[in-house]
Protein backbone atom coordinates (compact mmCIF):
# COMPACT_ATOMS: atom_id res chain seq x y z
CA UNK A 1 0.00 0.00 0.00
CA UNK A 2 2.85 2.18 1.11
CA UNK A 3 4.58 1.85 -2.81
CA UNK A 4 1.39 2.43 -4.37
CA UNK A 5 0.28 5.74 -2.58
CA UNK A 6 4.44 7.16 -2.76
CA UNK A 7 4.25 9.89 -5.12
CA UNK A 8 6.73 12.40 -6.14
CA UNK A 9 7.23 15.30 -8.03
CA UNK A 10 8.05 19.03 -8.06
CA UNK A 11 5.11 21.56 -7.13
CA UNK A 12 5.22 24.82 -7.06
CA UNK A 13 4.43 26.64 -3.54
CA UNK A 14 4.20 30.57 -4.65
CA UNK A 15 7.14 31.06 -6.54
CA UNK A 16 9.19 28.64 -4.96
CA UNK A 17 9.44 25.48 -6.17
CA UNK A 18 9.56 22.29 -3.66
CA UNK A 19 10.43 18.38 -3.78
CA UNK A 20 6.78 17.00 -2.72
CA UNK A 21 6.87 13.59 -1.45
CA UNK A 22 3.82 11.42 -0.21
CA UNK A 23 4.25 8.50 1.46
CA UNK A 24 0.69 7.46 2.52
CA UNK A 25 1.77 8.44 6.77
CA UNK A 26 2.97 11.43 5.20
CA UNK A 27 3.17 13.96 2.56
CA UNK A 28 6.58 16.66 3.04
CA UNK A 29 8.15 19.34 0.65
CA UNK A 30 11.51 20.77 0.93
CA UNK A 31 12.97 23.80 -0.89
CA UNK A 32 14.75 22.85 -4.34
CA UNK A 33 16.46 25.55 -4.87
CA UNK A 34 18.36 25.71 -1.70
CA UNK A 35 22.07 24.13 -0.43
CA UNK A 36 21.30 20.97 1.23
CA UNK A 37 22.17 22.83 4.20
CA UNK A 38 19.56 25.67 3.76
CA UNK A 39 16.75 23.64 2.53
CA UNK A 40 14.01 23.43 4.99
CA UNK A 41 11.17 20.94 4.99
CA UNK A 42 7.53 20.61 5.92
CA UNK A 43 6.28 17.04 6.97
CA UNK A 44 2.19 17.00 7.44
CA UNK A 45 1.05 14.14 8.93
CA UNK A 46 -2.34 12.26 6.71
CA UNK A 47 -4.28 11.72 9.63
CA UNK A 48 -3.87 15.96 9.88
CA UNK A 49 -5.17 16.74 6.47
CA UNK A 50 -8.60 18.14 6.59
CA UNK A 51 -9.34 17.65 2.82
CA UNK A 52 -8.01 18.50 -0.86
CA UNK A 53 -9.60 20.64 -3.66
CA UNK A 54 -8.62 21.09 -7.34
CA UNK A 55 -7.98 24.76 -8.03
CA UNK A 56 -7.39 27.55 -5.44
CA UNK A 57 -9.64 27.24 -3.08
CA UNK A 58 -10.23 29.70 -0.06
CA UNK A 59 -12.39 28.49 3.09
CA UNK A 60 -13.26 30.57 5.69
CA UNK A 61 -14.29 32.89 6.14
CA UNK A 62 -16.42 32.48 3.01
CA UNK A 63 -15.84 29.68 0.62
CA UNK A 64 -14.58 30.75 -2.90
CA UNK A 65 -12.73 28.81 -5.38
CA UNK A 66 -11.00 29.75 -8.36
CA UNK A 67 -10.93 26.70 -11.02
CA UNK A 68 -7.68 26.39 -12.49
CA UNK A 69 -6.42 23.82 -14.36
CA UNK A 70 -2.45 23.20 -12.35
CA UNK A 71 -3.38 24.13 -9.12
CA UNK A 72 -4.65 21.84 -6.07
CA UNK A 73 -5.46 23.36 -2.70
CA UNK A 74 -4.77 21.22 0.89
CA UNK A 75 -6.14 22.10 4.19
CA UNK A 76 -4.96 20.66 7.70
CA UNK A 77 -5.61 21.05 11.15
CA UNK A 78 -2.98 23.21 13.39
CA UNK A 79 -2.66 24.32 16.05
CA UNK A 80 -2.67 28.09 16.55
CA UNK A 81 -2.22 28.86 19.95
CA UNK A 82 -2.14 25.86 22.51
CA UNK A 83 -5.43 24.03 22.43
CA UNK A 84 -7.42 26.51 19.83
CA UNK A 85 -6.60 24.76 16.47
CA UNK A 86 -7.33 26.51 13.13
CA UNK A 87 -7.23 25.31 9.44
CA UNK A 88 -4.26 25.16 7.87
CA UNK A 89 -4.40 26.24 3.42
CA UNK A 90 -1.53 25.48 1.12
CA UNK A 91 -1.76 26.06 -2.53
CA UNK A 92 0.52 23.97 -4.84
CA UNK A 93 1.02 24.39 -8.38
CA UNK A 94 2.11 21.61 -10.38
CA UNK A 95 3.87 21.69 -13.73
CA UNK A 96 0.34 19.81 -15.66
CA UNK A 97 -3.12 18.64 -15.24
CA UNK A 98 -2.57 15.25 -15.35
CA UNK A 99 0.16 15.57 -12.38
CA UNK A 100 -2.49 17.74 -10.48
CA UNK A 101 -4.58 14.88 -10.92
CA UNK A 102 -2.45 12.21 -9.40
CA UNK A 103 -1.48 14.43 -6.79
CA UNK A 104 -5.30 14.88 -5.61
CA UNK A 105 -6.45 11.40 -6.24
CA UNK A 106 -3.29 9.79 -4.32
CA UNK A 107 -4.08 12.17 -1.51
CA UNK A 108 -7.37 11.59 -1.35
CA UNK A 109 -6.83 7.84 -0.89
CA UNK A 110 -4.24 8.18 1.44
CA UNK A 111 -6.81 10.04 3.59
CA UNK A 112 -9.14 6.73 3.25
CA UNK A 113 -6.31 4.11 4.13
CA UNK A 114 -4.32 6.15 6.35
CA UNK A 115 -7.31 7.85 8.60
CA UNK A 116 -9.37 5.27 8.67
CA UNK A 117 -11.77 6.62 11.79
CA UNK A 118 -12.58 9.89 9.77
CA UNK A 119 -16.45 10.02 9.56
CA UNK A 120 -17.89 9.93 5.98
CA UNK A 121 -21.55 10.66 6.85
CA UNK A 122 -22.94 13.13 9.99
CA UNK A 123 -26.35 13.01 11.39
CA UNK A 124 -26.54 17.03 12.60
CA UNK A 125 -28.62 18.43 15.33
CA UNK A 126 -28.33 22.22 15.84
CA UNK A 127 -30.52 23.81 18.78
CA UNK A 128 -31.28 27.51 17.48
CA UNK A 129 -32.32 28.21 20.76
CA UNK A 130 -29.21 27.37 22.53
CA UNK A 131 -26.58 29.81 24.17
CA UNK A 132 -26.93 32.87 22.08
CA UNK A 133 -28.77 31.59 19.67
CA UNK A 134 -26.15 31.59 17.09
CA UNK A 135 -26.03 27.52 16.68
CA UNK A 136 -27.63 27.52 12.69
CA UNK A 137 -24.78 30.55 12.17
CA UNK A 138 -22.26 28.62 13.77
CA UNK A 139 -22.55 25.49 11.55
CA UNK A 140 -23.47 27.35 8.60
CA UNK A 141 -20.86 29.90 8.91
CA UNK A 142 -17.65 27.65 10.39
CA UNK A 143 -18.40 24.27 10.30
CA UNK A 144 -19.83 23.00 7.41
CA UNK A 145 -17.37 24.35 4.99
CA UNK A 146 -14.83 22.55 6.62
CA UNK A 147 -17.31 19.49 6.53
CA UNK A 148 -17.75 19.92 2.78
CA UNK A 149 -14.06 20.36 2.30
CA UNK A 150 -13.03 17.21 4.23
CA UNK A 151 -15.79 15.48 1.64
CA UNK A 152 -18.40 14.56 4.54
CA UNK A 153 -21.79 14.57 4.17
CA UNK A 154 -24.12 15.81 6.72
CA UNK A 155 -27.97 15.51 7.27
CA UNK A 156 -28.74 18.73 9.54
CA UNK A 157 -31.82 18.83 11.38
CA UNK A 158 -32.73 22.27 12.85
CA UNK A 159 -34.53 21.03 16.51
CA UNK A 160 -38.03 22.69 16.49
CA UNK A 161 -38.39 21.19 20.31
CA UNK A 162 -37.10 20.05 23.36
CA UNK A 163 -35.82 16.15 23.30
CA UNK A 164 -36.21 16.12 19.76
CA UNK A 165 -33.21 14.95 19.16
CA UNK A 166 -33.03 12.44 21.79
CA UNK A 167 -36.14 10.95 20.15
CA UNK A 168 -35.11 11.04 16.87
CA UNK A 169 -31.76 8.92 17.78
CA UNK A 170 -34.15 6.47 20.20
CA UNK A 171 -36.38 5.83 16.54
CA UNK A 172 -35.64 6.38 13.33
CA UNK A 173 -33.21 4.86 11.40
CA UNK A 174 -29.46 5.47 11.21
CA UNK A 175 -27.94 3.64 8.93
CA UNK A 176 -24.83 4.59 7.19
CA UNK A 177 -24.04 7.69 9.74
CA UNK A 178 -20.81 7.33 11.60
CA UNK A 179 -21.61 10.31 14.25
CA UNK A 180 -23.83 12.46 15.77
CA UNK A 181 -22.94 15.95 16.16
CA UNK A 182 -24.86 18.27 18.18
CA UNK A 183 -24.45 22.19 18.20
CA UNK A 184 -25.75 24.06 21.13
CA UNK A 185 -24.63 23.24 24.70
CA UNK A 186 -24.56 20.63 27.55
CA UNK A 187 -28.31 20.06 27.62
CA UNK A 188 -28.48 19.44 24.02
CA UNK A 189 -25.17 16.82 24.35
CA UNK A 190 -27.40 15.24 27.30
CA UNK A 191 -30.41 14.76 24.90
CA UNK A 192 -28.07 13.05 22.24
CA UNK A 193 -26.11 11.29 25.13
CA UNK A 194 -29.64 10.23 26.13
CA UNK A 195 -30.92 9.06 22.89
CA UNK A 196 -27.86 7.21 21.75
CA UNK A 197 -27.22 5.03 24.73
CA UNK A 198 -31.01 4.33 24.77
CA UNK A 199 -30.51 3.52 21.35
CA UNK A 200 -27.53 1.15 21.58
CA UNK A 201 -29.33 -0.89 24.52
CA UNK A 202 -32.52 -1.56 22.68
CA UNK A 203 -30.70 -2.98 20.12
CA UNK A 204 -28.50 -5.18 22.24
CA UNK A 205 -31.54 -6.03 24.28
CA UNK A 206 -30.63 -5.00 27.43
CA UNK A 207 -32.94 -3.02 30.10
CA UNK A 208 -31.14 0.41 31.25
CA UNK A 209 -32.87 0.35 34.24
CA UNK A 210 -31.13 -2.12 36.15
CA UNK A 211 -27.85 -0.78 37.55
CA UNK A 212 -27.00 -4.29 37.68
CA UNK A 213 -26.32 -4.71 33.83
CA UNK A 214 -23.81 -4.06 31.80
CA UNK A 215 -24.36 -1.84 29.00
CA UNK A 216 -23.36 -1.84 25.33
CA UNK A 217 -20.63 0.80 24.44
CA UNK A 218 -22.24 2.87 21.56
CA UNK A 219 -21.05 2.42 18.06
CA UNK A 220 -21.81 5.34 16.79
CA UNK A 221 -19.36 8.80 17.92
CA UNK A 222 -20.75 12.24 19.18
CA UNK A 223 -19.03 15.47 18.15
CA UNK A 224 -19.63 18.21 20.08
CA UNK A 225 -20.10 22.16 18.20
CA UNK A 226 -20.50 24.47 21.62
CA UNK A 227 -23.05 27.35 20.94
CA UNK A 228 -24.62 27.21 24.42
CA UNK A 229 -24.47 29.08 27.54
CA UNK A 230 -22.76 25.81 29.37
CA UNK A 231 -20.39 24.29 26.98
CA UNK A 232 -19.00 21.80 30.00
CA UNK A 233 -18.67 18.87 28.47
CA UNK A 234 -16.77 20.34 24.98
CA UNK A 235 -13.98 22.56 27.62
CA UNK A 236 -13.54 19.19 29.84
CA UNK A 237 -12.75 16.95 26.71
CA UNK A 238 -11.16 19.34 24.12
CA UNK A 239 -9.81 22.16 26.16
CA UNK A 240 -11.28 25.37 24.20
CA UNK A 241 -14.78 26.15 23.67
CA UNK A 242 -14.17 26.61 20.02
CA UNK A 243 -16.66 25.62 16.85
CA UNK A 244 -13.11 25.17 14.17
CA UNK A 245 -11.38 23.67 16.57
CA UNK A 246 -14.51 20.83 17.51
CA UNK A 247 -15.07 20.71 13.94
CA UNK A 248 -11.17 19.92 12.77
CA UNK A 249 -11.08 17.03 15.89
CA UNK A 250 -14.64 16.01 14.01
CA UNK A 251 -13.22 15.80 10.59
CA UNK A 252 -9.92 14.08 11.34
CA UNK A 253 -12.12 11.46 13.50
CA UNK A 254 -10.13 12.04 16.75
CA UNK A 255 -11.62 9.70 19.15
CA UNK A 256 -11.54 10.38 23.02
CA UNK A 257 -14.02 7.70 24.99
CA UNK A 258 -15.94 8.72 27.85
CA UNK A 259 -17.34 7.48 31.24
CA UNK A 260 -21.17 7.64 32.07
CA UNK A 261 -22.59 7.41 35.39
CA UNK A 262 -26.20 5.99 35.42
CA UNK A 263 -28.56 7.68 38.58
CA UNK A 264 -31.12 5.24 39.46
CA UNK A 265 -33.72 5.50 41.88
CA UNK A 266 -35.64 2.38 43.24
CA UNK A 267 -35.62 -0.05 39.85
CA UNK A 268 -35.74 3.18 37.57
CA UNK A 269 -33.16 4.92 35.35
CA UNK A 270 -34.06 8.27 36.23
CA UNK A 271 -30.48 9.90 34.00
CA UNK A 272 -26.84 8.99 32.59
CA UNK A 273 -24.36 11.83 33.64
CA UNK A 274 -21.22 12.94 32.40
CA UNK A 275 -20.64 15.53 34.66
CA UNK A 276 -21.97 16.38 37.91
CA UNK A 277 -24.19 14.64 40.18
CA UNK A 278 -24.55 16.96 42.60
CA UNK A 279 -26.65 17.43 46.29
CA UNK A 280 -26.28 20.38 48.57
CA UNK A 281 -25.07 23.28 47.35
CA UNK A 282 -25.03 22.42 43.99
CA UNK A 283 -28.11 21.01 43.67
CA UNK A 284 -29.51 24.02 45.89
CA UNK A 285 -28.26 26.58 43.63
CA UNK A 286 -30.00 25.16 40.66
CA UNK A 287 -33.26 24.85 41.99
CA UNK A 288 -33.05 28.52 42.99
CA UNK A 289 -31.33 29.53 39.75
CA UNK A 290 -34.88 28.00 37.97
CA UNK A 291 -36.69 30.40 39.76
CA UNK A 292 -34.59 33.52 38.31
CA UNK A 293 -34.19 32.10 34.84
CA UNK A 294 -34.96 35.72 33.40
CA UNK A 295 -32.04 36.51 34.66
CA UNK A 296 -29.91 34.64 32.19
CA UNK A 297 -26.71 33.30 32.76
CA UNK A 298 -26.35 35.75 35.60
CA UNK A 299 -28.66 33.72 38.12
CA UNK A 300 -26.25 31.16 37.97
CA UNK A 301 -24.26 33.70 40.84
CA UNK A 302 -27.06 35.61 41.90
CA UNK A 303 -28.13 32.10 43.41
CA UNK A 304 -24.75 31.25 44.23
CA UNK A 305 -24.76 33.80 46.50
CA UNK A 306 -28.67 33.65 48.13
CA UNK A 307 -27.77 29.99 48.76
CA UNK A 308 -24.14 30.22 49.95
CA UNK A 309 -25.89 33.03 52.63
CA UNK A 310 -28.26 30.34 53.73
CA UNK A 311 -26.08 28.60 55.07
CA UNK A 312 -26.86 24.90 54.51
CA UNK A 313 -26.11 21.51 55.68
CA UNK A 314 -28.24 18.31 55.32
CA UNK A 315 -28.29 15.36 56.81
CA UNK A 316 -27.35 12.06 54.70
CA UNK A 317 -26.08 8.47 54.34
CA UNK A 318 -23.03 7.87 51.73
CA UNK A 319 -22.03 4.61 50.47
CA UNK A 320 -19.76 3.89 47.90
CA UNK A 321 -17.55 0.84 46.60
CA UNK A 322 -13.70 3.00 45.73
CA UNK A 323 -11.86 1.56 43.16
CA UNK A 324 -8.66 0.33 42.92
CA UNK A 325 -6.25 2.57 44.37
CA UNK A 326 -3.81 1.17 42.83
CA UNK A 327 -4.43 2.47 39.63
CA UNK A 328 -4.75 5.98 40.38
CA UNK A 329 -6.18 8.45 42.93
CA UNK A 330 -7.65 11.39 43.09
CA UNK A 331 -5.26 12.97 45.05
CA UNK A 332 -2.14 12.64 42.87
CA UNK A 333 -2.22 15.97 41.34
CA UNK A 334 -2.20 14.38 38.04
CA UNK A 335 -4.03 15.40 35.08
CA UNK A 336 -6.30 13.25 32.19
CA UNK A 337 -4.53 14.42 29.26
CA UNK A 338 -4.22 12.99 25.48
CA UNK A 339 -2.92 9.51 25.46
CA UNK A 340 -3.77 9.29 29.19
CA UNK A 341 -1.86 6.26 30.66
CA UNK A 342 -4.56 5.38 33.41
CA UNK A 343 -6.97 5.53 30.90
CA UNK A 344 -5.43 3.26 28.37
CA UNK A 345 -4.59 1.03 31.40
CA UNK A 346 -8.33 1.01 31.39
CA UNK A 347 -8.83 0.63 28.13
CA UNK A 348 -6.89 -2.69 28.23
CA UNK A 349 -9.03 -3.50 31.57
CA UNK A 350 -12.45 -2.77 29.85
CA UNK A 351 -11.56 -4.23 26.01
CA UNK A 352 -8.86 -6.79 26.50
CA UNK A 353 -7.83 -7.90 22.99
CA UNK A 354 -10.52 -9.92 21.56
CA UNK A 355 -13.47 -9.57 20.17
CA UNK A 356 -15.77 -11.06 22.23
CA UNK A 357 -17.14 -8.14 23.79
CA UNK A 358 -19.92 -10.03 25.76
CA UNK A 359 -17.59 -11.44 28.06
CA UNK A 360 -15.57 -8.67 28.60
CA UNK A 361 -17.94 -6.73 29.82
CA UNK A 362 -19.31 -9.64 31.97
CA UNK A 363 -16.13 -9.97 33.63
CA UNK A 364 -16.01 -5.84 34.21
CA UNK A 365 -19.62 -6.35 35.55
CA UNK A 366 -18.34 -9.34 38.24
CA UNK A 367 -16.80 -6.13 40.34
CA UNK A 368 -20.32 -5.02 40.56
CA UNK A 369 -21.48 -8.85 41.84
CA UNK A 370 -22.22 -9.81 45.12
CA UNK A 371 -18.94 -11.02 45.59
CA UNK A 372 -17.89 -6.51 45.79
CA UNK A 373 -20.61 -6.14 47.86
CA UNK A 374 -17.92 -6.38 51.34
CA UNK A 375 -16.43 -3.38 49.80
CA UNK A 376 -18.79 -1.37 50.08
CA UNK A 377 -17.43 1.96 52.49
CA UNK A 378 -20.46 4.05 54.50
CA UNK A 379 -20.27 7.29 55.93
CA UNK A 380 -22.91 9.46 57.93
CA UNK A 381 -23.13 12.75 59.00
CA UNK A 382 -24.04 16.43 57.66
CA UNK A 383 -22.80 17.10 54.44
CA UNK A 384 -22.22 20.83 52.43
CA UNK A 385 -22.36 19.16 49.02
CA UNK A 386 -21.90 15.42 48.14
CA UNK A 387 -20.86 15.54 44.53
CA UNK A 388 -19.81 12.60 41.87
CA UNK A 389 -18.51 13.28 38.95
CA UNK A 390 -16.42 11.24 36.15
CA UNK A 391 -14.38 14.08 34.63
CA UNK A 392 -12.70 16.90 36.04
CA UNK A 393 -15.57 19.24 35.35
CA UNK A 394 -13.10 22.03 34.61
CA UNK A 395 -14.72 25.25 32.82
CA UNK A 396 -13.66 28.81 31.88
CA UNK A 397 -14.80 29.46 35.60
CA UNK A 398 -12.79 26.96 37.15
CA UNK A 399 -9.88 25.84 34.61
CA UNK A 400 -9.20 23.19 36.96
CA UNK A 401 -12.74 21.74 37.58
CA UNK A 402 -14.38 19.89 40.29
CA UNK A 403 -11.98 17.39 40.37
CA UNK A 404 -8.38 18.48 38.57
CA UNK A 405 -7.41 14.54 38.58
CA UNK A 406 -10.39 12.93 37.43
CA UNK A 407 -9.74 11.08 34.22
CA UNK A 408 -12.03 10.79 31.07
CA UNK A 409 -12.33 7.55 30.48
CA UNK A 410 -11.37 5.03 33.52
CA UNK A 411 -14.28 3.44 34.24
CA UNK A 412 -14.37 5.33 38.20
CA UNK A 413 -15.76 8.58 38.99
CA UNK A 414 -14.33 10.89 42.14
CA UNK A 415 -17.04 11.15 44.93
CA UNK A 416 -16.48 15.08 46.74
CA UNK A 417 -17.73 14.87 49.94
CA UNK A 418 -18.09 18.36 51.64
CA UNK A 419 -18.97 17.61 55.38
CA UNK A 420 -20.72 20.88 57.63
CA UNK A 421 -18.53 23.46 58.30
CA UNK A 422 -18.14 26.93 59.27
CA UNK A 423 -19.29 29.32 56.40
CA UNK A 424 -15.98 31.02 56.03
CA UNK A 425 -14.28 27.91 55.38
CA UNK A 426 -17.03 26.42 52.54
CA UNK A 427 -16.14 30.04 51.25
CA UNK A 428 -12.42 29.05 50.95
CA UNK A 429 -13.51 25.51 49.98
CA UNK A 430 -15.39 26.96 47.06
CA UNK A 431 -12.91 29.97 46.00
CA UNK A 432 -10.27 27.33 45.56
CA UNK A 433 -12.32 26.43 42.48
CA UNK A 434 -11.50 29.45 40.71
CA UNK A 435 -7.65 29.46 41.73
CA UNK A 436 -4.67 26.55 41.39
CA UNK A 437 -4.98 26.05 45.45
CA UNK A 438 -5.87 22.33 46.30
CA UNK A 439 -9.41 22.48 47.52
CA UNK A 440 -9.22 18.68 48.54
CA UNK A 441 -6.28 20.03 51.00
CA UNK A 442 -9.25 20.83 53.64
CA UNK A 443 -10.52 19.47 57.27
CA UNK A 444 -13.51 19.43 56.10
CA UNK A 445 -13.51 17.95 52.72
CA UNK A 446 -12.55 14.22 51.15
CA UNK A 447 -12.56 12.61 47.75
CA UNK A 448 -12.34 9.47 47.18
CA UNK A 449 -12.38 7.52 43.40
CA UNK A 450 -14.81 5.12 43.18
CA UNK A 451 -17.01 2.96 40.92
CA UNK A 452 -20.15 3.05 42.76
CA UNK A 453 -22.16 5.20 44.96
CA UNK A 454 -25.51 5.44 47.02
CA UNK A 455 -27.01 7.93 48.45
CA UNK A 456 -30.00 7.80 51.64
CA UNK A 457 -31.53 9.71 53.98
CA UNK A 458 -31.05 8.89 57.48
CA UNK A 459 -33.72 6.97 59.19
CA UNK A 460 -36.28 9.88 60.81
CA UNK A 461 -36.00 12.38 57.94
CA UNK A 462 -39.25 11.19 56.49
CA UNK A 463 -41.30 13.05 59.28
CA UNK A 464 -39.63 16.30 59.15
CA UNK A 465 -39.68 15.94 54.85
CA UNK A 466 -43.33 15.55 55.50
CA UNK A 467 -43.29 18.72 57.58
CA UNK A 468 -41.58 20.46 54.85
CA UNK A 469 -43.66 19.09 51.91
CA UNK A 470 -46.73 22.34 52.83
CA UNK A 471 -43.71 24.90 52.49
CA UNK A 472 -42.28 23.32 49.26
CA UNK A 473 -45.61 23.91 47.94
CA UNK A 474 -45.95 27.25 49.24
CA UNK A 475 -42.56 28.28 48.26
CA UNK A 476 -43.01 26.86 44.67
CA UNK A 477 -46.00 26.29 43.86
CA UNK A 478 -46.59 23.46 40.95
CA UNK A 479 -43.11 22.12 41.46
CA UNK A 480 -44.56 18.58 41.77
CA UNK A 481 -45.97 19.13 38.26
CA UNK A 482 -42.19 20.45 37.34
CA UNK A 483 -41.15 17.46 38.65
CA UNK A 484 -42.64 15.05 36.33
CA UNK A 485 -42.05 17.25 33.91
CA UNK A 486 -38.44 17.26 34.12
CA UNK A 487 -38.05 13.54 34.15
CA UNK A 488 -40.09 12.87 31.50
CA UNK A 489 -38.24 16.02 29.54
CA UNK A 490 -35.00 14.91 30.10
CA UNK A 491 -35.50 11.61 31.78
CA UNK A 492 -33.79 8.75 30.57
CA UNK A 493 -35.56 6.60 27.83
CA UNK A 494 -38.22 5.97 25.75
CA UNK A 495 -39.12 2.27 27.93
CA UNK A 496 -38.71 4.51 30.85
CA UNK A 497 -42.75 4.01 31.63
CA UNK A 498 -43.72 7.22 31.94
CA UNK A 499 -46.17 6.28 34.74
CA UNK A 500 -43.65 4.44 37.11
CA UNK A 501 -41.93 7.70 37.14
CA UNK A 502 -44.84 9.51 37.45
CA UNK A 503 -46.38 6.96 40.78
CA UNK A 504 -42.52 7.16 41.75
CA UNK A 505 -42.39 10.49 41.51
CA UNK A 506 -45.43 10.96 43.79
CA UNK A 507 -44.06 8.18 46.21
CA UNK A 508 -41.45 10.18 46.43
CA UNK A 509 -42.94 13.81 47.64
CA UNK A 510 -43.62 11.97 50.82
CA UNK A 511 -39.96 11.54 51.13
CA UNK A 512 -38.04 14.29 49.10
CA UNK A 513 -37.17 17.40 49.33
CA UNK A 514 -38.81 20.83 49.55
CA UNK A 515 -36.34 22.12 47.74
CA UNK A 516 -34.70 25.74 48.07
CA UNK A 517 -37.21 28.35 49.30
CA UNK A 518 -34.37 30.90 49.64
CA UNK A 519 -33.76 33.11 52.42
CA UNK A 520 -37.55 33.98 53.34
CA UNK A 521 -38.03 30.09 54.63
CA UNK A 522 -37.65 30.32 58.19
CA UNK A 523 -36.79 26.94 58.37
CA UNK A 524 -34.06 25.18 57.00
CA UNK A 525 -35.01 22.34 54.48
CA UNK A 526 -34.79 18.51 55.77
CA UNK A 527 -33.56 17.91 52.50
CA UNK A 528 -32.36 18.86 48.91
CA UNK A 529 -32.53 17.87 45.62
CA UNK A 530 -29.69 16.64 43.42
CA UNK A 531 -28.24 18.76 40.26
CA UNK A 532 -27.34 16.06 37.59
CA UNK A 533 -25.67 18.02 34.81
CA UNK A 534 -28.02 20.95 35.30
CA UNK A 535 -31.40 18.96 35.43
CA UNK A 536 -33.32 18.33 39.03
CA UNK A 537 -33.93 14.96 39.92
CA UNK A 538 -37.13 13.96 41.50
CA UNK A 539 -35.80 11.43 43.65
CA UNK A 540 -33.46 12.09 47.08
CA UNK A 541 -32.38 8.71 47.28
CA UNK A 542 -30.19 7.25 43.89
CA UNK A 543 -27.76 5.09 43.30
CA UNK A 544 -25.27 5.80 40.80
CA UNK A 545 -23.14 4.00 38.99
CA UNK A 546 -19.83 4.36 36.61
CA UNK A 547 -20.05 2.54 33.17
CA UNK A 548 -16.52 2.96 31.43
CA UNK A 549 -16.15 4.21 27.86
CA UNK A 550 -19.97 3.88 27.18
CA UNK A 551 -19.41 6.02 24.51
CA UNK A 552 -16.86 8.07 22.33
CA UNK A 553 -16.43 12.02 21.29
CA UNK A 554 -14.76 13.28 18.35
CA UNK A 555 -12.03 14.93 20.50
CA UNK A 556 -8.75 13.68 21.77
CA UNK A 557 -9.03 15.02 25.55
CA UNK A 558 -6.75 18.02 26.97
CA UNK A 559 -3.83 18.40 24.64
CA UNK A 560 -0.60 19.18 27.24
CA UNK A 561 -0.69 23.01 26.69
CA UNK A 562 2.69 23.81 27.33
CA UNK A 563 4.00 21.14 24.83
CA UNK A 564 1.22 22.92 22.53
CA UNK A 565 2.10 26.08 22.79
CA UNK A 566 5.97 25.23 22.50
CA UNK A 567 5.26 23.53 19.40
CA UNK A 568 2.89 26.61 17.84
CA UNK A 569 6.13 28.69 19.08
CA UNK A 570 8.45 26.58 17.11
CA UNK A 571 5.64 26.78 13.76
CA UNK A 572 5.66 30.68 14.18
CA UNK A 573 9.51 30.30 13.84
CA UNK A 574 8.76 28.65 10.77
CA UNK A 575 6.57 30.25 8.28
CA UNK A 576 5.74 27.27 5.99
CA UNK A 577 4.38 25.41 8.60
CA UNK A 578 1.63 28.14 8.78
CA UNK A 579 0.53 26.84 5.35
CA UNK A 580 -0.96 29.11 3.35
CA UNK A 581 1.40 28.49 -0.13
CA UNK A 582 0.15 28.30 -3.73
N1 LIG B 1 -35.91 23.74 19.37
C1 LIG B 1 -35.85 23.70 20.70
N2 LIG B 1 -36.72 24.39 21.45
C2 LIG B 1 -36.67 24.40 22.79
N3 LIG B 1 -35.74 23.70 23.50
C3 LIG B 1 -34.85 22.98 22.80
C4 LIG B 1 -34.84 22.95 21.38
N4 LIG B 1 -33.83 22.15 20.97
C5 LIG B 1 -33.23 21.71 22.09
N5 LIG B 1 -33.82 22.20 23.19
C6 LIG B 1 -33.50 21.99 24.61
O1 LIG B 1 -32.86 23.18 25.09
C7 LIG B 1 -32.08 22.84 26.23
C8 LIG B 1 -30.88 23.75 26.36
O2 LIG B 1 -30.12 23.63 25.21
P1 LIG B 1 -28.56 23.86 25.11
O3 LIG B 1 -27.86 23.03 26.09
O4 LIG B 1 -28.22 23.66 23.67
O5 LIG B 1 -28.38 25.41 25.42
P2 LIG B 1 -27.86 26.18 26.69
O6 LIG B 1 -28.07 27.63 26.40
O7 LIG B 1 -26.48 25.78 27.04
O8 LIG B 1 -28.86 25.72 27.77
P3 LIG B 1 -28.82 25.85 29.36
O9 LIG B 1 -27.98 27.02 29.73
O10 LIG B 1 -30.29 25.99 29.69
O11 LIG B 1 -28.23 24.53 29.79
C9 LIG B 1 -31.71 21.39 26.06
O12 LIG B 1 -32.07 20.68 27.22
C10 LIG B 1 -32.51 20.90 24.86
O13 LIG B 1 -33.20 19.72 25.18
Amino acid sequence: METDLRLESSLWIGNKRYRAVLTGWHLKWTEADKKNGDKKTVSVPVAEVVGVENGRVEILPQKSVEDTDKDFTGGRSRSTYGLLWSLGRTQFSCPSRVLRDQWTNHLRTALKTHSPLRPHRLLVFINPFGGKKKGREIYHSLVAPLFELAGISSHVIVTERANQARDHLLKKDLTGFDGVVCVGGDGMFSEVLHGLIGRTQQEAGLCETDPAVTLQPCPLHIGIIPAGSTDCVCYATVGVIDPVSSALHIIIGDSQPLDVCSVHHASTLVRYSVSLVGYGFYGDVLAESEKHRWMGPLRYDYSGTVVYLSNRSYAGIVQYLPADPLLSSPKDKTRCLSGCNVCSRSTERLFPHTSDSGSLYSSHFSQYSNDSEGEWVSVEGRFRCVSITCMSSSCARSPLGLSPSAHLADGTGDLILVWDTHPLSFLKFLYRHTSTQDQFDLPFVEVHRVKAVRFSLPDGREEEVHEGIGELNRAIGGEEREYVDTVSRNGSQQQLAQSVVERETMNEHKTVAPILCGLCCKKTPAVSVWNCDGEILPFTEIFCRIHGQLVRLYARGIEDAAAMQNCSQESDKNKSRCITYK
